[in-house]
């Protein structure tokens, strides 16, 4: 993989297939039910982790080795999985999955030969919305890992509520400013305010309040109140506002 594309993906309810039952295998399991997925785990013998996921709504565990008909043919088309993960201790068997998976045009990732993956997992620190993700493109492992606690110390919890902040902010500004580059200019100069600050100190959640009563009571371009919208010189206003 020389240049990998990184992209967030939406698992939710969709199949998802893990081979093998140890350790790892929990682990990729775990993150797939984490993002929504249905989870097929198939293994002639489970982890205790994967064995207590049995009564899970969205775990099927089938004990037996892999076979092609989980990937290929009709019993395989109407299971119709997403992504593979193929996380057995027996390579011949991960390489088998990996070549069988991608003929079947499915995602696959092949835990113990990054080569043979059509995409890797990168290590992860969540605050909300906000995911910051670390591949070394399977270089090192560890040290993605590495980083990523690195990452965990420089963004804090709030920044979970930060993003949560800007987000309504830019829903609000979206259903009350037409104009594109208005917004757009918005959407910049509410990055430069000190809200992280504010988060930390406990003054957030009053502070905010005033904002959106300062919105709310801002001058309108046609010289009205309510659905108009707001106007870059009331909004420099606001940003004044901020400033005290
Ligand atoms: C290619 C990739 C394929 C994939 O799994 O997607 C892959 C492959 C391999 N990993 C190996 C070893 C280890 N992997 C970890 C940990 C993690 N490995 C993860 C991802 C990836 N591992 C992908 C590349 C990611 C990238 O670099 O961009 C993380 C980030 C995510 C996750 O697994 O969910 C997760 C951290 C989760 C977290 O943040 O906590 C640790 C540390 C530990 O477990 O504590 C070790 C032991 C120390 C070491 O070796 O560094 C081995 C050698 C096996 C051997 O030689 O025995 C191979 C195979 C090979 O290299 O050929
Ligand atoms: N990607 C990663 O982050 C890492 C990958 N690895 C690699 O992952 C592999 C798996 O690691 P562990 O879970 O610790 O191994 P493990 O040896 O604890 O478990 C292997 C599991 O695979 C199952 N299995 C074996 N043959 C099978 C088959 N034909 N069909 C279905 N299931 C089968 C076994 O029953 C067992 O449950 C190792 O080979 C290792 O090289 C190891 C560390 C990290």
């Amino acid at each position: 993989m020389n240049h990998p594309y990184p992209i967030m993906v939406n698992l939710s309810a969709r199949q998802c297939l893990v081979i093998g039952g140890g350790p790892i295998a929990e682990r990729k399991a775990h993150a797939l039910l984490q993002a929504g997925a249905i989870v097929t785990v198939v293994s002639p013998e489970f982890t205790e982790g994967l064995a207590e996921l049995d009564n899970h709504l969205n775990v099927v565990l089938l004990r037996q080795t892999f076979a092609e008909e989980l990937i290929k043919g009709e019993a395989a088309r109407k299971s119709c999985y997403t992504l593979v993960v193929a996380a057995t201790n027996d390579a011949a068997v991960n390489a088998q999955i990996g070549e069988l998976a991608s003929r079947e045009g499915k995602l696959v990732n092949v835990v113990d030969q990054p080569r043979l993956s059509s995409f890797i997992v990168p290590s992860v620190v969540r605050r909300g919305k906000l995911v910051i993700a670390v591949s070394t493109g399977g270089a090192s492992p560890s040290a993605a890992r590495k980083i990523v606690r690195e990452l965990d110390e420089l963004y804090g919890e709030e920044y979970e509520t930060y993003l949560e902040f800007l987000s309504d902010l830019r829903l609000f500004i979206q259903s009350r400013v037409p104009d594109k580059q208005a917004r757009q200019r918005m959407f910049k100069d509410m990055l430069e305010w000190n809200v992280l600050d504010k988060i930390r100190e406990g003054t957030f959640a009053s502070w905010k309040e005033a904002l959106y009563t300062a919105l709310e009571n801002a001058a309108w371009p046609n010289g009205r109140t309510g659905e108009a919208g707001i106007d870059l010189a009331a909004w420099s206003a606001i940003k004044i506002f901020d400033r005290e």
